[in-house]
């Protein structure tokens, strides 16, 4: 085989593109993709060697593929399941009984169901932080999608629980970093300071320093949680985590919803980021997260729908477009997170968050990671700014095409990779097993 043939080059002509430059946003032109890179994007048709493929863009706008970052995907069988409740008597009550049911094949079955549903959204990376986590690793190599993983650990438990369960965390985020192509990568994560213990909390971080890898939690979700906290320890969950040495690594942390000035400035000096969730936040009553002063303090703020059991789906755009919305409806300031900025917020920050260097941003080098919307649809015109529709007037059911690592994973609307008809039945299933266990 000559090096020709063992390249898998196209390209797209006439499409436009959200290259998401200050001085221009998007283009209109052409993208080239060899194997799982883009190698050239630019409004100038590039000279191709003869019989490479072209693939008409016309009506479809570009995307990089949203990054999801936080969330807990094998919970989408519980939707539906114990909606309009506090977070505490939800997980007490609700949640955590029906998940101390779940088997592996659960997991399988619900991790299926949010990846089908993700892919098709646009959503081409997202964090997981479950058990059972081999299941969702299988997923990820079956459905061609990119994900950050790691075994979340609850430490209200007996010490040898404890042990074990730090055990499988290490050993899953050690046996599966940089598997499925270099699409899965890992990470530590204890599930909450009030869910464990301190001296729990610092076996993690020694574990994260050993194997070189970044940390990932639950923090500051509720008002309750934090004053537990500081009623505890006699610190707020940031200066506490902080203490524990957390901030030693690359760390991201969800919600992040009741942060003082000074829980802010430790944050942004430790370049800790932020998993922002608006749809479970006011879901479950938790509050509204200070983006707009995070962000003005330096802090990366990306977006998570978090599990689809507090959401209750798992729409990316609906999350760019919350934010977007929120925090100018909060702060009574309408410039309050542009269309730009949430879109960034969706992908490249998102990309920063869970420590990704070449996804995020559609440029030459970065790996094809990409969706395309279809433009052509009466809540898309005219064409005045397609990065404001794409915010405020899109959804995910306008996402024609996906593209991840370089392949095609939806195409018109369909999963290419996933059984759709089975995993839905399947999910169904799994739910009526639950019940009647
Ligand atoms: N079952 C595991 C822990 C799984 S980590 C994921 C956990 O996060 C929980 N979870 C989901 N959403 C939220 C949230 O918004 N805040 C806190 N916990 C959540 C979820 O119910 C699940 O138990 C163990 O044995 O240690
Ligand atoms: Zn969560």
């Amino acid at each position: 085989m000559t090096e020709n043939t063992k390249i898998n080059k196209w390209m797209i002509k006439n499409g436009s593109f959200a290259v998401l430059d200050a001085g221009k946003p998007v283009i209109h032109g052409c993208m080239v993709i060899e194997n799982d890179r883009i190698t050239y994007i630019g409004e100038e048709t590039p000279e191709l060697e003869s019989g490479i493929p072209v693939v008409d863009g016309t009506h479809l706008f570009f995307l990089p593929g949203l990054i999801n970052t936080h969330g807990h995907a094998a919970m989408s069988l519980l939707r539906g399941y114990g909606d309009d409740m506090a977070l505490q008597i939800w997980l007490e009550e609700k949640m955590w009984p029906m998940e101390a049911k779940f088997t592996s094949n659960d997991v399988y079955r619900g991790t299926s169901l949010s990846v089908l549903e993700m892919l098709k959204g646009g959503t081409t990376t997202f964090l997981d932080m479950y058990d059972h986590m081999d299941q969702v690793a299988q997923v990820v190599q079956e459905s061609g999608i990119r994900a950050s993983l790691m075994r979340g650990v609850i430490g209200l438990c007996p010490e040898d629980v404890q042990r074990h369960k730090l055990n499988e965390a290490i050993q899953f985020a050690r046996d599966w970093n940089g598997q499925a192509d270099g699409r899965i990568t890992t990470m530590i994560s204890p599930h909450a300071p009030y869910t464990c213990p301190p001296d729990f909390i610092e076996k993690f971080v020694q574990a994260a320093h050993d194997l070189d890898l970044p940390m990932h939690t639950h923090m500051s979700e509720t008002k309750a949680e934090v004053e537990q906290n500081v009623r505890d320890y006699g610190l707020r969950p940031v200066a506490h985590l902080e203490k524990l040495g957390m901030f030693s690594r690359p760390s991201l942390v969800a919600h992040a919803v009741h942060l003082n000035d000074e829980e802010i400035e430790i944050l942004a000096a430790n370049h800790v980021s932020v998993s922002h969730n608006p749809g479970s936040n006011l879901k479950l009553a938790s509050g509204v997260a200070r983006v707009t002063d995070l962000l003005k303090a330096g802090v990366t703020v990306s977006l998570g729908t978090d599990g689809a059991a507090s959401n209750n789906n798992l729409d990316m755009f609906e999350e760019m477009r919350l934010a977007a919305l929120i925090h100018k409806g909060v702060s009574g300031d309408p410039t309050a997170i542009p269309a730009m900025e949430a879109l960034k917020m969706g992908t490249i920050y998102g990309a920063q968050s869970i420590f990704l260097k070449d996804v995020g941003t559609l440029a030459p080098g970065m790996k094809a990671d990409f969706i395309a919307l279809n433009t052509d649809q009466a809540h898309f015109l005219p064409h005045t700014d397609l990065i404001s529709h794409a915010i405020y007037s899109a959804s995910s059911k306008d996402v024609e095409h996906v593209w991840v690592d370089g392949k095609q994973v939806v195409k018109h609307g369909a999963c290419l990779t996933l059984d759709e008809e089975r995993i839905r039945r399947e999910a169904q299933a799994a739910f009526d097993g639950l019940l009647s266990r």
